[in-house]
């Protein structure tokens, strides 16, 4: 018997990084060179083996640029019944509405993604030093406003892309350290370190207690699965 953890798992980080492309190798080892920009934000589930739990990361992918939303909240009303459930008790439904009649920035948003979640990843593209900047920014406001637990997870995206580096590793490993995350250079391309990052953040969550009995959100069941809950591309 094998305990499921649900664990909420935001990405966030510049337009363009690859936040769509990981979360789509990691949940159906596929890339789409010609993938379209996220609108809002989308859903999906893995569920993996770690020990003798299984983590069922609840991913959160949002949108790296600011659009108007006026747009963006017909795409992410489209819901799962299971993010419906999900969206009703973090109250987004009300609060999109308030916002697409305010057409504030996606911004604005991100607090109810990175709510209650258990690791955020955080994306650069190492071509890009500016996705850097963004980046800082991004764990700025992790510490000033998100969870006190999150484990932060930095993915360096586009490692395939090396010969156009703009960001040393070395820098990415010394600010991750300063700020204790994990880091990681990845491909979503050439599926370079992504089943690795997602890893990474399994080990960072402490085990649960073996004595506790299935009453703290976890459910017992028989074999590991794999699941996604929805086509990403
Ligand atoms: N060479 C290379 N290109 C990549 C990689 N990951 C993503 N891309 C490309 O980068 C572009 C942007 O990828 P997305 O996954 O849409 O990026 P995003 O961060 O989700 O962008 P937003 O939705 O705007 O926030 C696409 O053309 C991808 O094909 C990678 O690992 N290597």
């Amino acid at each position: 018997m094998m305990a499921i953890r649900e664990l909420k798992v935001c990405l966030l980080g510049d337009t363009g990084v690859g936040k769509s492309s990981i979360v789509c190798r990691f949940v159906q080892d596929h890339f789409d060179h010609n993938i379209s920009p996220t609108i809002g934000a989308s859903f999906m589930t893995k569920t993996v083996p770690c020990g003798n739990e299984l983590h069922k990361f609840l991913i959160w992918d949002t949108a790296g640029q600011e659009r108007d939303l006026s747009g963006g909240c017909v795409a992410s009303l489209e819901l799962t019944g299971y993010l419906k459930a999900l969206v009703e008790t973090l109250d987004v439904q009300s609060r999109q509405d308030e916002l697409c009649s305010d057409r504030r920035e996606f911004h604005s948003l991100a607090p109810m993604y990175y709510r209650g979640s258990a690791a955020a990843v955080i994306v650069y593209d190492i071509t890009k030093q500016d996705s850097f900047y963004t980046l800082k920014k991004w764990v700025k406001e992790l510490k000033e406003h998100g969870p006190e637990n999150i484990v932060m997870a930095i993915a360096g995206n586009k490692c395939d892309l090396s010969d156009i580096r703009e960001v040393p590793l070395k820098d990415a490993k010394e600010y991750a350290e300063s700020i204790g995350a994990i880091v990681v250079e990845t491909s979503a391309k050439n599926a370079i370190n992504i089943e690795e990052l997602f890893q990474g953040i399994s080990r960072q969550i402490p085990p649960l207690d073996p004595h506790e009995n299935g009453n703290n959100g976890t459910i017992k069941v028989e074999k590991p699965t794999m699941q996604a809950s929805r086509r990403c591309c």
